[in-house]
């Protein structure tokens, strides 16, 4: 027997029906993403796509007792990809390879910009409305990527393309509160520009702490940057941050999803298709976007920053051009 207020719980909880699938939901990341998405009570139908592995890791999820129904898909059963993403709301996308020690994230580029190519093309055939949240690396990349794809297919909304760069607003508030000693759970840092090294530009100047000293500034820059290495060097070979990227990638869709229910104020810096330096040849770019029912409502302008911010800015943007050019070239000019 329920107790009344446990009743009356349960008749008043409404749930929204999303559909949300995760491409690459065997790896590393792809697992605890997909653990995060069944304990989101937003998920109804989430769907498990990968190579291989993919209903190993649904039928042990389907077992925790969520809102959601739970399904894994293989290419060697039917077409399993075209099952996983049929008329889905949200696709993440953590398929393709990791960094070992001494690689940089452009060097993933030979092999996962072809994968991600081939599932955008996928998603255009399967579900041309769903927001595409791209994690595979080279981010800088594999969103242009993802883009031409859902040109070429005519199906492409700029509204609905994301690339996550909530790692590196994750790690800035945990990092500034090391410094600081605070508490994480509190420090925003707003994080613009890409997502690998000099491209990824936490303001500093935009937080409480904007008097911080040079010295323990310009470390904290260069940990929020580089703090994918850090990972990569201490997992020795075993690949890159799966489990952090995991709660990143969660906290994001769980924000697109937030949006999608009209849920006000949705704010998160994200990679998108941006008209902020579009005039200098740099079609995207990340800073502070408002989510809502058809997923970017508006993208903010960095605000007010240092000169030092300023020349951080430019370095990005010449990185970033050329990061962005290389995805778009490799489907334009294939
Ligand atoms: N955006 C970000 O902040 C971050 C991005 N990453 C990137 O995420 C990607 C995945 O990293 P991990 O999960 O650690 O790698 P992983 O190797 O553990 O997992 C990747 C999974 O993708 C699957 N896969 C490969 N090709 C596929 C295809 N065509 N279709 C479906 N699945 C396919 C593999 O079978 C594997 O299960 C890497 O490119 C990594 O650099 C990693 C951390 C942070
Ligand atoms: O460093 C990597 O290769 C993975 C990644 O993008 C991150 O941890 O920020």
């Amino acid at each position: 027997m329920f107790s009344r207020v446990a009743r009356r719980a349960f008749s008043t909880t409404k749930f929204n029906p999303y559909k949300v699938t995760v491409l690459g939901a065997g790896g590393g990341i792809g697992q605890p993403l997909s653990l995060l998405l069944k304990l989101n009570h937003k998920v109804t139908d989430l769907r498990l796509y990968d190579l291989r592995g993919a209903k190993g890791v649904a039928t042990d999820l389907s077992h925790i007792p969520t809102n959601s129904v739970v399904r894994g898909f293989t290419p060697d059963e039917g077409d399993g990809l075209k099952e996983a993403l049929k008329d889905t709301d949200v696709v993440l996308i953590p398929a393709g390879v990791p960094r070992k020690p001494g690689m940089t994230r452009d060097d993933l580029f030979s092999i996962n910009a072809g994968i991600v190519r081939d599932l955008a093309a996928a998603i255009a055939e399967n579900a041309p409305n769903a927001a595409v949240l791209v994690i595979s690396n080279p981010v800088n990349s594999t969103v242009p990527i993802v883009a031409e794809v859902l040109k070429s297919k005519g199906v492409y909304n700029p509204k609905k393309l994301f690339g996550v760069t909530t790692l590196d607003v994750i790690r800035a508030s945990r990092f500034i509160s090391e410094v600081e000693g605070t508490n994480p759970t509190t420090e925003k840092v707003t994080v613009v520009g890409g997502h690998s090294g000099i491209t990824i530009i936490p303001l500093i100047s935009q937080t409480k702490h904007k008097l911080m000293d040079k010295e323990k500034r310009e470390a904290l820059i260069h940990r929020i940057q580089f703090g994918g290495d850090e990972v990569v060097k201490a997992k020795n070979g075993a690949g890159s941050a799966t489990l952090s990227m995991a709660q990143a990638g969660a906290k994001f869709a769980n924000s697109v999803l937030a949006g999608f229910e009209g849920e006000r104020d949705v704010i998160e810096p994200t990679f998108v298709d941006s008209p902020l330096y579009k005039s200098e040849g740099i079609d995207f770019f990340a800073s502070p976007v408002q989510l809502g029912p058809r997923g970017v409502e508006k993208i903010f302008p960095i605000g007010e920053i240092t000169a030092e911010e300023e020349e951080m800015l430019a370095k990005c943007k010449e990185t970033l051009k050329k990061n962005i050019e290389k995805g778009e070239k490799f489907v334009t000019q294939a």
